[in-house]
């Protein structure tokens, strides 16, 4: 078994899944996956592509059954097509839902009807949501022309009409320009706070995830870590040491072999993980001669190093569709 670092802080779940497994021809997209959700938080799977975190969001939007799991809503163990567990949810979906010839108003108003809601209720729910999502004076255009960033904030307003209990959201701001990244989730944050909201999404997104409360991080299917973003990169305790070379699997192999370090080729750059990265710069630069070294940039790690050092893989690499590759043990 993987080591699972786990965070030990406490606090009463909403939502705990455990045991989700799902298979597909004999492949498993989600092994044995058990997670809980503490009510108020945003908490991202994180994972590359074939991670398996679609197939979580779509069991828990009710599209696929699991082969094995269940679900328990505050504490009460419900079977995962339970539909009681979906009138707690608002789900947002990976491609965009709105009807392009409805006005804005009106894709919330069948949203709100979808739910069972209607009447006075429906309006000032419909028109609450609109200011909450900063578009209270659009509510009369049509939303075939609105720009990525206005669909996507209004997909969050139509998901929250009905006031659910949680959000679930399938990789949310894919597309998204950092602007309307960024507006989004002002947004997402404030209907947090204003609905008493308990987020789940899932992203690949490094920007995105350094913003949620927590991170479940999902690599072949499996949990292989959950905590804070805060904590999850300090457990890289360097620097990193990011190496522009001509030849960069020639240049890693040296520096494993002459300086004995642990240098790896991550997207057509050689990097190193090193406690004290200043001082390993004037190092390579006196070890190699001009020519093999084009620059050499220090920074800090990102959400996409940590996953890199949890998995072996890069966070924007596809999941190999055979067999998953061996997990690194920490
Ligand atoms: N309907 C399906 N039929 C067969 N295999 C599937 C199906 N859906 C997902 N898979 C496989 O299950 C694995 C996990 O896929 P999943 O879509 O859940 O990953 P993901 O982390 O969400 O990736 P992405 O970001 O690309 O959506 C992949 O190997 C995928 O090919």
């Amino acid at each position: 078994m993987p080591e699972v670092l786990v965070s030990t802080a406490t606090s009463q779940p909403l939502l705990q899944l455990e045991g989700l497994t799902r298979r597909f021809k004999g492949r498993t997209a989600v092994d044995g996956l058990s997670l809980s959700v503490r009510p108020g938080e945003i908490l991202g799977l994180l994972g590359p592509n074939g991670a398996g975190k679609s197939t979580t969001f779509q069991v828990l939007a009710g599209l696929l059954s699991p082969d094995a799991g269940l679900v328990r809503f505050e504490g009460r163990e419900l079977s995962l097509s339970d539909p009681s567990l979906r009138r707690q949810m608002g789900i947002i979906f990976q491609r965009g839902s709105l009807d392009d010839l409805l006005t804005a108003r009106e894709n919330l108003m069948l949203g709100a009807r979808l739910y069972g809601l209607g009447g006075e209720r429906a309006r000032e729910r419909v028109e609450a949501m609109l200011a909450l999502i900063g578009l209270a004076d659009r509510g009369d255009e049509r939303v075939g022309t609105w720009s990525g960033g206005m669909r996507r904030r209004l997909e969050l307003a139509r998901a929250l009409v009905h006031q659910p209990r949680v959000l679930l959201m399938d990789e949310p701001t894919q597309g998204l320009d950092e602007g309307a990244f960024r507006t989004f989730w002002a947004h997402l944050k404030r209907l947090r706070d204003s609905e008493g909201l308990t987020v789940l999404l899932t992203t690949h997104r490094a920007d995105e995830a350094d913003v949620c409360d927590r991170l479940a991080v999902l690599d072949a299917g499996r949990l292989v870590a959950c905590d804070t973003p805060q904590a999850l990169a300090s457990r890289m305790g360097g620097d990193i040491l990011s190496v522009d070379a001509s030849e960069p699997e020639a240049l890693a192999a040296e520096l494993r072999e002459r300086l004995g370090l642990d240098a790896k080729v991550v997207e057509g750059r050689v990097q190193v993980e090193a406690p004290q990265g200043h001082a390993l710069v004037p190092r390579l630069v006196e070890a190699f001669p001009a020519g093999r070294l084009n620059s050499v940039a220090l920074r800090r790690p990102t959400l996409a190093d940590v996953f890199l050092q949890l998995t072996g893989r890069a966070l924007g690499a596809d999941v190999p569709t055979a067999e998953p590759a061996p997990r690194r043990r920490r």
